[in-house]
């Protein structure tokens, strides 16, 4: 099967400044890869060529091995940007933010019930049932990551691609987040994380690969050796605990 996201010597400019050196990443079907990297390494621009938001200057970027640039299939793709204002200042509901998710999907036609129900599910899985009818503007910062991620759901993408989905999110919040992606793992969904603490995702994550300066710096496979923030390196991060590292009991 072809990896759901392929990256052969990718490099990418920002504003005429060479941002990502020779990028090789693979993201196989029904892995969770985690990017890491300290601010400024080139995580989001991974994430946002990615998403064809940044265009590849040299090299290939393949999702599910067509190349990027003739990628059409958005449907198959969720993706939750760094943090940012769901409704941009206009005033929105959370389920009118959520519904958004379902564009690729339905086009320009009028919401359907198969629409409605996928962005009910998707309210349910981030627990915002109750909260549909209110502004936006009303959720806390995790429950507004957490409207985000509930739009990128109602698409029922094959891949997740979520930068940050944990900064500024309360603990709580940081769980109903870890339990989503734990049901669309099981599902096979594939995820791309950028994370800067692996925190309660830990345990979903199968590969970790740490950026540095644009380049990947190293790829981290044995859950009892990522690192828990992206400044630890394998030689001192802290002792295991008794704990095995694949629990799943948090969730
Ligand atoms: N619009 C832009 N124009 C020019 N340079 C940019 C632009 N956006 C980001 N950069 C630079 O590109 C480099 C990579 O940025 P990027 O946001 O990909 O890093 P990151 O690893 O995601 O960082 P963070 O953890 O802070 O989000 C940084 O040096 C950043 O300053």
């Amino acid at each position: 099967m072809e990896p759901a996201i392929s990256l052969r010597g990718v490099t990418a400019e920002l504003g005429d400044r060479p941002v990502l050196h020779g990028i090789d990443l693979t993201v196989g079907s029904g892995e969770v890869v985690a990017l890491l990297g300290a601010n400024g390494s080139g995580k989001s621009t991974v994430v946002r060529a990615t998403v064809g938001q940044v265009p590849v200057a040299a090299g290939e970027l393949a999702l599910f091995g067509t190349p990027v640039s003739r990628f059409r299939n958005w449907r198959r793709v969720g993706y939750v940007p760094q943090r940012s204002t769901a409704a941009s200042g206009v005033p929105a509901t959370v389920r009118e933010v959520v519904n958004a998710g379902r564009l690729a999907h339905r086009g320009l036609r009028p919401l359907g019930r198969a629409d409605r129900q996928a962005v009910d599910r998707a309210l349910d899985l981030v627990r915002l049932a109750d909260r549909a009818r209110d502004p936006v503007e009303s959720l806390s910062g995790g429950q507004h990551q957490r409207a985000l991620i509930a739009r990128a759901l109602a698409g029922e993408p094959d891949l997740l691609i979520m930068d940050e989905p944990l900064a500024g999110v309360d603990l709580d919040s940081q769980r109903v987040l870890a339990r989503t992606l734990s049901a669309q793992i099981a599902r096979g969904v594939t995820v791309l994380l950028v994370l800067h603490e692996l925190g309660p995702l830990r345990p979903l994550i199968n590969r970790a690969v740490v950026l540095s300066q644009g380049r990947v710096e190293r790829t981290v496979t044995s859950p009892e050796l990522l690192p828990d923030t992206h400044a630890c390196h394998p030689e001192d991060a802290p002792e295991p605990s008794e704990e095995p590292q694949l629990q799943t009991g948090i969730l």
